[in-house]
């Protein structure tokens, strides 16, 4: 009888054996349900044998192969082994993380079912001019009369008010396009390229559709975009598939607007970790069967299976996002540029602000690199100033002449962004009298003052609770948020501007894609006058009325212990500076700080990356640093720091014994913020100057982790290339 072999999620290296008499060489990539001790697995068919590794009387048989969608290819099969064989994470783990849950709990997926594109049918039209009563369906029509048709039903369905999406198709009002009516005219318009755009483009056509990683480093507001939907053009025009990872959910909304809109005819699916169960399995069965012509995603639709693939676009390359910090510890743009290798296709990384190891690899020639300087549309980069603050007296910190250019903005009607990387009204409440501080029961961490909803919460475990009236230790009344958050800025700044609008963007105000999407629009709309944003508006956006961005609070990274720490704060403020000015209006970017003549914010002041940039990759070369060594990073957590650290101490020792030439290992420490949800953490570090070598070491010491008797209730991980050290 055949013999299939299983990749389960469990935490152990190995496949299972299970008996299937129906299976076939076919079967290989399918999705199943076996019974797993005493209840039941979903996993996927790696291999199917005649002979088991296990006397074949002990073997149980399968419950159910899913044969209703393809089989996952061999290539998509490689694809996981490669990650599982460079994270060392099980076989199992790194399929369940690839495959939508829906897909791999093996139930019925109605998969491939039609997501329409839809237009606007001649009853649709009459409802428009005709003064009708308002109502929900009605509202939904006018909203999309706004955008070019046609729209794909499930991005109707994602709108404010899109559940009416079946009363306007019963009614008429919106019908199925034919895809062939639509192709006479599938792109939508699209601008002249500027030069320096057209000589990126070309010289990526150019050297042709075999693999190729580029690093297109272009200067905030130059335009990437176009370059990639150029690129995607080429190669929707050759029958091929493209795939795009953007670092956020946030970011999908307008890119794929710009993308369905650029593309009409082409289906965009995306994929990301914020759709429903069903969307996304159906995204990535469309991905799979070859339906869908562009792939729009974040980290994890780097695993949709595209039997015709064409070209890899990973934008915003240095985000930290692409990296997976918990289970598997995948590298999202790394797996991307592997992909491209195993499907010889180009890859794209875009930023303006790439990562120091990919940089350097452009310099190295192992990239090609394309750099756009030049901005599209704006005539200059913003002005860069940094505002001593050392003998200033700030107004709830906010200096004298980040104020003055506030007012100045107002003034003129264009909008000015306060960028502060903090969210709640105060990171700690503290007790003046007997030094109480609120500190989150369960991690090394302060709980944070958040006035709008009166809680203190830990931004760590998300635990909270009310705010005392009085000091918990002393009884003290007069007890004071210390610090400051996004929140106390934007109420100081309703103060100081009664008559400007102020908004404050941060994940407490944008928690759900539509919040999210409603304060995209309000700003792109001219409805705020003053934002105050955290990270979320340093990245990608485009609002051509903003001309201002003044940072503060960013000397605390300035200092801080992470060697990565002053490559993520550059980042930070060129992104967010690159926000100002991005129209016709001039832009100007304000650092309040207490070290003005710094060299990162000299080098940022001339916007000078590359300057930037070589500066610490000298540091990082003295230091023994990445990317000139290679590191892993083994971390356990318990209850007790004891059990965590004895067992790094016993995973040392049997490292050391046998260690080959070149490897280092450090001594076990406690973490920086040792405990996280009521769990001591301790890590240790591994590192060699050459790739291969620690990979070497690592297979087998891993394999070795598994087989050894640990404290109850002890996890350990393994972060291979660990952004965080
Ligand atoms: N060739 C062009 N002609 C006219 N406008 C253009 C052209 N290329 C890009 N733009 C416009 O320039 C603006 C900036 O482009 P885009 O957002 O793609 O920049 P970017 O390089 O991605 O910047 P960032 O790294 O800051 O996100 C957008 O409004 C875009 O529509
Ligand atoms: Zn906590």
């Amino acid at each position: 009888m055949p013999i299939v072999r299983v990749a389960l999620p469990v935490p152990l290296p190995q496949v299972f054996d299970y008996l299937a008499s129906d299976a076939s060489a076919e079967d290989v990539g399918r999705c199943v349900k076996v019974p797993f001790g005493r209840g039941e697995r979903n996993g996927l068919i790696v291999a199917v044998a005649s002979e088991a590794d296990v006397e074949v009387a002990r073997l149980k048989p399968v419950h159910h192969i899913q044969r209703d969608v393809p089989p996952l290819p061999g290539d998509w099969l490689a694809l996981v082994s490669f990650v599982s064989r460079y994270y060392h994470a099980p076989l199992g783990e790194v399929v369940a993380l690839a495959l939508p849950p829906g897909l791999r709990r093996a139930d019925g997926v109605s998969g491939d079912d039609a997501d329409p594109l839809l237009a606007l049918g001649a009853a649709g039209s009459e409802a428009l001019r005709a003064a009708r009563r308002p109502s929900k369906a009605l509202a939904l029509l006018q909203a999309l009369a706004q955008d070019t048709p046609p729209w794909r039903r499930s991005a109707v369905r994602e709108r404010e008010g899109g559940e009416a999406v079946g009363d306007l198709l019963r009614r008429g009002w919106l019908v199925e396009a034919a895809i062939g009516d639509l192709r006479r005219d599938a792109t939508g318009p699209q601008p002249e390229l500027t030069a320096e755009q057209g000589e990126a483009v070309n010289a990526i056509l150019d050297a042709g559709p075999g693999f190729r990683a580029w690093l297109l480093h272009g200067v905030t507001g130059s335009g990437k975009t176009e370059v990639y939907l150029r690129l995607a053009a080429n190669a929707l025009a050759q029958g091929k598939q493209v795939l795009m990872l953007v670092p956020e959910i946030a970011l999908t909304p307008q890119l794929e607007r710009r993308v369905a809109q650029r593309f009409a005819a082409a289906n965009v699916v995306s994929l990301h970790s914020g759709l429903a169960d069903g969307a996304r399995s159906r995204g990535f069965v469309q991905a799979l069967s070859g339906h869908a012509d562009i792939v729009l995603g974040t980290r994890l639709a780097v695993f949709a299976p595209l039997p015709r693939l064409g070209l890899i676009l990973v934008d915003e390359e240095h985000d930290a996002s692409y990296k997976q910090q918990e289970g598997v510890r995948y590298s999202a743009r790394d797996v991307a540029v592997w992909r491209a290798r195993q499907g010889d296709v180009p890859v794209v990384l875009g930023s303006a602000t790439p990562s120091l190891e990919t940089w350097y690899h452009a310099r190295n020639d192992r990239y090609a690199l394309q750099v756009l300087n030049q901005r599209a549309v704006a005539a200059t980069m913003p002005a860069v100033r940094c505002i001593d603050v050392r003998r200033l007296k700030l107004d709830e910190g906010l200096s004298p002449g980040l104020k003055a250019a506030i007012e100045q903005r107002l003034a003129r009607g264009e909008q000015s962004l306060v960028f502060l990387n903090r969210r709640g009204y105060a990171p700690v409440l503290s007790c003046p009298s007997c030094g109480w501080v609120s500190r989150c029961p369960h991690c090394s961490a302060n709980l944070v003052v958040h006035l709008v909803d009166r809680r203190l919460r830990c931004h760590h475990c998300g635990c909270d609770g009310g705010i005392p009236h009085a000091c918990p230790s002393c009884g003290n009344q007069d007890i004071q948020p210390f610090g400051r958050g996004t929140q106390r800025i934007e109420a100081r700044l309703a103060e100081l501007f009664p008559q400007a609008r102020v908004l404050r963007v941060d994940r407490d105000a944008a928690r759900t894609r539509k919040q999210w999407e409603s304060l995209l629009a309000t700003i792109a709309d001219g409805g705020a006058d003053i934002l105050v944003g955290t990270q979320m508006m340093a990245k990608g956006h485009d609002f051509p009325k903003l001309t201002l961005v003044g940072v503060i609070g960013a000397d605390a990274s300035l200092h801080a212990a992470d060697f990565r720490a002053p490559e993520r704060l550059f980042q930070q403020l060129m992104q967010v500076g690159g926000r100002a000015g991005r129209g016709t209006l001039p832009g100007e970017v304000l650092i309040q700080t207490e070290y003005p003549a710094h060299p990162l914010y000299l080098h940022l002041a001339r916007h000078d990356f590359d300057a930037f940039a070589r500066m610490e990759l000298a540091e990082r070369r003295s230091a023994g640093f990445p990317p000139f060594t290679y590191q892993a990073m083994l971390r356990a957590d318990a209850p007790a720091l004891d059990d965590a650290v004895e067992f790094l101490r016993h995973a040392r020792r049997l490292a050391e014994e046998r260690a080959p030439e070149g490897l280092r290992i450090y001594d076990p420490v406690p973490m920086r913020m040792t405990r996280l949800a009521r769990r001591e953490r301790a890590q240790l570090l591994l590192e060699a100057d050459q790739r291969g070598v620690l990979q070497g070491f690592l297979a087998d010491w891993v394999a070795l982790l598994y087989r050894q008797r640990t404290a109850r209730e002890l996890r350990w991980q393994l972060d291979v290339d660990p952004l965080e050290v």
